[in-house]
């Protein structure tokens, strides 16, 4: 079943996504052992990054990853792991031996999504998802090839979002993940929030048990 959105307003979605994620990490590394955080990139979750910085959370047990990003070099703009560095990564002062970024600056595109899927972990321990206002997630959009892959883990994909090359994990993983928070703001999502709540054949929807979060103007209230 399907887990009720969260809904809170949106100057808290920082805030609320914040501690959602901090408590499972805190409950992930409970029993001493390391725990893996996967993050998105997009609109949403930079206020969620910052204030999970200043979470007291274990962090030299935390290893970091990425849920997707675009093919563009790491200080560009558009990259996922530029948004998680300046807004977690240089606050917390995480070394990079915990980071695991992919490889988005790289000609070969299929070896590079091949080698990042050597570096992930079996099972995901916490995910942070965005969604589009198409109804994608992570760098999987309605309709593409990339949703049908069982085996691969990690795919180079276009899709018709600017910049279109990207890396991304596939919904195997995305599914097999232990807890996973999905965040969108922003009235322009809710036709699409409604739809995927009511479980179409959408890709975000696809990952049954994400716990969405939102503002009241994608809940449509
Ligand atoms: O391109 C992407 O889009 C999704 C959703 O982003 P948003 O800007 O509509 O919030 C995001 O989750 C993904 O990581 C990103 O690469």
């Amino acid at each position: 079943m399907r887990p009720a959105p969260i809904v809170v307003e949106k100057e808290e979605l920082g805030r609320a996504g914040a501690d959602w994620v901090a408590r499972q990490l805190v409950e992930a590394v409970a029993g001493g052992q390391r725990a893996s955080l996967a993050l998105s990139g997009g609109s949403t979750p930079g206020p969620v990054y910052r204030e999970l910085a200043k979470r007291d959370v274990p962090w030299a047990r935390v290893d970091f990853y990425f849920v997707d990003e675009r093919f563009v070099p790491p200080d560009h703009p558009e990259s996922n792991y530029l948004l998680a560095e300046e807004a977690l990564f240089k606050p917390l002062g995480v070394p990079p031996q915990q980071i695991f970024r992919m490889q988005g600056e790289r000609a070969d595109r299929e070896q590079a999504a091949r080698d990042y899927a050597r570096h992930l972990p079996p099972v995901l321990d916490v995910v942070v998802l965005g969604m589009g206002e198409d109804g994608h997630t992570a760098s999987l959009f309605p309709g593409h090839e990339a949703l049908k892959e069982q085996q691969q883990r990690v795919l180079a994909v276009v899709g018709p979002k600017p910049p279109p090359w990207r890396m991304t994990l596939t919904l195997p993983v995305l599914r097999s993940a232990r807890k996973v928070l999905g965040l969108v703001s922003g009235a322009g999502k809710r036709d699409m929030v409604r739809r995927v709540l009511a479980g179409e054949d959408l890709p975000a929807a696809k990952v049954e048990h994400a716990q969405w979060m939102m503002d009241p103007g994608a809940a449509g209230q």
